[in-house]
């Protein structure tokens, strides 16, 4: 394994494709890829009761233990394993369940501030960002929320106008700016190939040093 790891950040709006994104590059890469969802990073509530846990705004950067996912992915660039925590949306909170995450030549973080953090986007070799209308992506979270994580149509809209869209609005796309690379609805054969064919060239460098891990101005956008 080489040492740091190849490090992708893949932010964007709910429903934009992200994790649509990280599976299709985790699938193409050839080799086991370490995938760090950010929403198993949003904070411990059990001090909360259910319906407290049910308003609290989940679209605000308070909303994630920053310092827990800034360590561990510290930890995988350098190839040690991580306990990660595990987290249930039906809940609104982590499960009593950690899982040992192991380190790979390739790590993906994956979430709607995954370009948010300064370390962390400093800590990423490659910044994403998939630009999907805000549109369809509220009809695709309509469907998800309601069949995989135990929502209600009224609840998905109340919540999307209260903090969904406002939170996305102030903090979320602001995020693109940090992009390398931008991602037009997600699961785009062309851009997906285009992600392999860098993480390919980059790991052929053998010479890549700390150094070479900053970031270039000069990268290409597929905007
Ligand atoms: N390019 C695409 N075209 C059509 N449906 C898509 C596309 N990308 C994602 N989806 C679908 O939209 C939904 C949300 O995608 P997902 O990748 O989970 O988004 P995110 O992780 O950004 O919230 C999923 O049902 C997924 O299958
Ligand atoms: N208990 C929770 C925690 C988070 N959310 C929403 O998840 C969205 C982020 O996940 P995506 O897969 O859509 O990127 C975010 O917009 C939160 O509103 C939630 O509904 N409940």
């Amino acid at each position: 394994m080489s040492i740091p790891s190849f490090a992708i950040g893949i932010a964007g709006g709910t429903g934009a494709g992200k994790t649509t994104v990280a599976r299709n590059v985790a699938d193409t890469v050839g080799e086991p890829v370490t995938r760090i969802p950010l929403d198993n990073y949003y904070e411990e509530l059990s001090h909360l009761e259910y319906e407290q846990r049910a308003d609290v705004n989940y679209d605000h950067p308070d909303a994630f233990e920053w310092e827990l996912l800034r360590e561990h992915l510290e930890s995988l660039l350098l190839g040690q394993s991580v306990e990660m925590p595990q987290y249930d949306f039906e809940i609104h909170n982590r499960t009593d369940e950690r899982i040992t995450v192991e380190p790979s030549d390739v790590i993906v973080l994956e979430g709607i501030f995954a370009l948010f953090d300064k370390t962390i986007r400093e800590m990423l070799d490659l910044r994403v960002y998939v630009m999907t209308d805000a549109d369809v992506r509220i009809l695709r979270r309509i469907e998800r929320d309601v069949v995989e994580r135990g929502r209600d149509l009224e609840g998905v809209i109340e919540q999307y106008l209260e903090t969904v869209k406002p939170m996305h609005e102030q903090f979320v796309a602001p995020t693109r700016k940090q992009a390398d690379v931008i991602i037009p609805e997600g699961a785009n054969r062309m851009a997906v190939d285009l992600l392999i064919d860098k993480i390919d060239a980059e790991r052929e460098d053998e010479g890549r040093s700390s150094a070479g891990r900053e970031r270039s101005v000069d990268s290409p956008t597929l905007e």
